[in-house]
């Protein structure tokens, strides 16, 4: 692949409704668009899935168009490229930027998948046609997370996770649990705790939640560890795993039992298949998470989600459940409480140029 061009669009959406987090509310949701042309004039799409403000990682929209601008789209532009590991590697040269790294590479892996007339899912090594999915259910009153749930159960969704506050935690999950005794509820407390709360964490051992993702810090592998050792219910890291080399270090200290990978957070789809065998060989269940993203990037979760290491439903959600409309058709539709694994080449869905058009802040080509 000889990379003729790339097109960056900078996007803009707001979300159908407001989705809150313990980090903060997410109104609007900005992404940049990565399209790529390589000399055949066939074309591959990525998504860049930092959010505009730094407090999931460090990235952000900003920092991205200026990783992208100056370092990373002139490591591959004009270069001949036979897989797209190949970049990952080339990229290493450079620190830190996964976000903004996994953008090209997953445009990368579009084109590359085309050329070899293979699903997406194929050309990572997945097989089969359709996956489980879950839902996420926002902060709000407990209420209304009863009837949020109510209606995703409806809707066939099989895994429910709910966002915790610190100091609502047990009884938003009672609550729940009281409506919904057999649910796969979890929670996601996107480091809202420390290792001083460990007694309150061990309260919810009670209500046999199939996880609880991301307790503590970041890089606080060695508490993490101390709580799993403490409690009965997994913890998942999340915020904590960048790279294979974190994962080696939650296996060898047993600070968590279960990893959720988002490949923009770690670098890209070379990173998520090698987290995927070594997290295979350790029997640690993975599934895919969610960053509020377009459909580019759904089709290129369900295509990883496909992989026999994920045997937990991800943060796959339809695309109705956070925008009005998506970029890419047909969109991602659940069907018997699963979605469709794309079999075209590529992602197998047709991206809405004109729709990105529409919603592009600024476009950049190189
Ligand atoms: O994409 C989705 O539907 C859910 C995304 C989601 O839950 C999250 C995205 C980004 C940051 C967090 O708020 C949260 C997470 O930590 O997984
Ligand atoms: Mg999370």
């Amino acid at each position: 692949m000889r990379i003729k061009q790339v097109e960056l669009s900078v996007i803009e959406q707001p979300l159908k409704v407001p989705f809150h987090t313990s980090y903060g509310t997410y109104v609007q949701r900005e992404s940049i668009i990565i399209k790529m042309i390589e000399d055949s004039g066939a074309i591959g799409y990525g998504e860049v899935v930092a959010f505009s403000e730094p407090w999931y990682t460090e990235e952000t929209i900003q920092t991205a168009l200026h990783v992208l601008d100056l370092f990373l789209i002139p490591l591959i532009l004009e270069k001949d490229i036979i897989h797209p590991s190949e970049a990952s590697e080339l990229f290493k040269c450079f620190k830190g930027h996964h976000m903004a790294k996994a953008g090209l590479e997953g445009a990368l892996w579009d084109l590359y998948s085309k050329q070899q007339n293979l699903s997406l899912a194929n050309a990572l090594g997945g097989s089969c046609d359709a996956i489980p999915v879950g839902v996420v259910v926002s902060l709000a009153n407990t209420e209304k997370m009863i009837q949020q749930i109510k209606q995703y159960e409806q809707e066939g969704y099989e895994r429910f996770k709910v966002k915790v506050d610190k100091k609502r935690d047990y009884e938003i999950v009672s609550t729940i649990r009281e409506h919904f005794p057999d649910i796969s509820l979890m929670i996601d407390a996107n480091s809202a705790y420390t290792i001083k709360d460990i007694d309150q964490l061990k309260r919810l051992d009670e209500f046999k939640l199939l996880m609880i993702e991301q307790p503590f810090g970041d890089r606080e592998f060695i508490e993490h560890a101390e709580l799993q050792k403490e409690m009965k219910t997994s913890i998942c890291l999340d915020e904590s795993i960048h790279c294979i080399e974190d994962v080696k270090l939650a296996i060898a200290l047993g600070a968590c039992r279960i990893i959720n990978v988002k490949p923009g957070r770690v670098g890209g789809l070379t990173e998520s298949l090698k987290i995927h065998d070594l997290a295979l060989k350790h029997h640690i269940p993975l599934w895919v998470g969610g960053m509020i993203e377009t459909g580019i990037s759904r089709v290129q979760n369900i295509a990883l989600a496909s992989l026999p290491g994920f045997t937990i439903p991800g943060d796959i959600s339809a695309s109705s459940r956070h925008f009005e409309e998506d970029i890419i058709h047909p969109d991602v539709q659940l069907q018997n409480g699963k979605v469709l694994v794309p079999q075209e080449a590529g992602i197998g869905v047709e991206v809405d140029e004109e729709r990105i058009d529409r919603l592009t802040k600024l476009k950049r080509r190189y």
